[in-house]
């Protein structure tokens, strides 16, 4: 089993990065999606295209910046065609949608995608809920999705939610989880990204997972998705990469939530995540102090205080760009 501890992992990577420059860790934005998809008071389109140039301005290479869900389901994310038709693409970013069927996946073609992601849950409660269907009929649907994005040469990602506990069901095992990782893997995903949807993991529980999950893949095809309900968004992540994962998703000024996970708050903040790594000096090629700007201007926007523990500290008491970088530079 590849296992490393954090430090031993991060001065192997730090090494690779000097050499050809590459991030050590992936951050996969979700922010534009799952950060919003939860807000009830509908945020025009222009607010959030401008959310997507200023994350991508940081230095984000991954952004998720729509889904292409019923918007009987949920309106929020209803103006996906306009949002990908007026985002500004950059060279090299990534701007994967979230897509729940063939008619999503009909409707995000008119806009030039190269990446989708889909969704299978992984317990049958949250399903039903999010889904409307059982986990054996979404995974057929989400298999005639990645199917037709395949034959059109797109990237599929695959998220599996609810991996360390479902609102509705409780404790979900981790050889489920392990079972419906390789029939996601199988219908062509590059990658997999494990859901705590509703945050109730624990270091032991991702530990437990990740043993399970790599009996059949390897790290390089596993991300981690971590909501940080209970305040263990980091310190789950910390028990991820100590298996070798590479690509983490979080969300910028940890905004979001599921509409249909009760009781579900936003992901593991990329402020908080970019200062974590900063410390342990990996490269993530992310300016911290645009993302800082970035999450201000949505908190601003939504009129709600941040969830961003960094961006809290950063941004109530260091008021200018100078500050601001003197005091992030202490965590490295
Ligand atoms: C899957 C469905 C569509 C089934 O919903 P359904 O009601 O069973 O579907 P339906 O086929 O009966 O369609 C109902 C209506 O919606 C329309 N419709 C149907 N599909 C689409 C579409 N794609 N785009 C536009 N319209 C659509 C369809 O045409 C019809 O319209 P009507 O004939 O009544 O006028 C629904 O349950 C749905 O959209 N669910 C998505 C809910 C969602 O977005 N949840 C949040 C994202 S998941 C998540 O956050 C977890 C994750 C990924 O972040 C990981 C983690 O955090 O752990």
């Amino acid at each position: 089993m590849y296992r490393r501890s954090v430090p031993e992992l991060f001065r192997f990577c730090g090494v690779r990065s000097i050499v050809n420059n590459a991030p050590d860790i992936r951050i996969y934005e979700v922010g534009p999606r799952d950060g919003l998809q939860n807000e009830s008071k509908f945020v025009p389109t222009e607010i959030k295209v401008e959310l997507i140039h200023k994350l991508t301005s940081a230095g984000i290479k991954d952004v998720e910046a729509a889904s292409f869900v019923s918007p009987k389901w949920v309106k929020q994310m209803s103006d996906g065609v306009d949002v990908m038709k007026n985002i500004k693409r950059e060279k090299g970013v990534n701007y994967p949608v979230l897509i729940p069927n063939l008619k999503g996946y009909q409707i995000a073609k008119q806009c030039n995608i190269e990446e989708v992601a889909i969704f299978p849950a992984g317990s049958e409660g949250f399903s039903q809920k999010n889904l409307n269907c059982s986990v054996k009929e979404a995974i057929k649907r989400f298999k005639e999705v990645a199917d037709q994005a395949i034959r059109d040469g797109l990237r599929v990602r695959g998220y599996i939610s609810c991996v360390l506990g479902c609102p509705y069901d409780g404790p979900v095992s981790p050889k489920t989880i392990a079972n419906i990782t390789e029939e996601v893997l199988d219908m062509g995903c590059y990658e997999v990204s494990l859901g705590d949807t509703i945050g109730v993991g624990t270091a032991g529980s991702v530990r437990r997972l990740m043993k399970e999950v790599l009996n059949v893949t390897t790290p390089d095809k596993i991300a981690l998705h971590f909501h940080d309900t209970y305040g263990q968004g980091l310190s789950n992540l910390v028990a991820g990469l100590e298996f070798g994962v590479r690509t983490v998703d979080s969300s910028i000024s940890g905004l979001g939530g599921c509409p249909y996970a009760r009781g579900a708050t936003g992901n593991l903040a990329t402020e908080d995540l970019v200062y974590f790594l900063y410390g342990l000096g990996v490269n993530t090629n992310i300016d911290l102090v645009k993302l800082i700007e970035a999450g201000r201007y949505i908190s601003n926007f939504l009129a709600k205080p941040t969830e961003s523990r960094v961006n809290r500290a950063l941004g109530d008491r260091f008021k200018n760009h100078q500050d601001i970088v003197k005091i992030a530079s202490c965590a490295v």
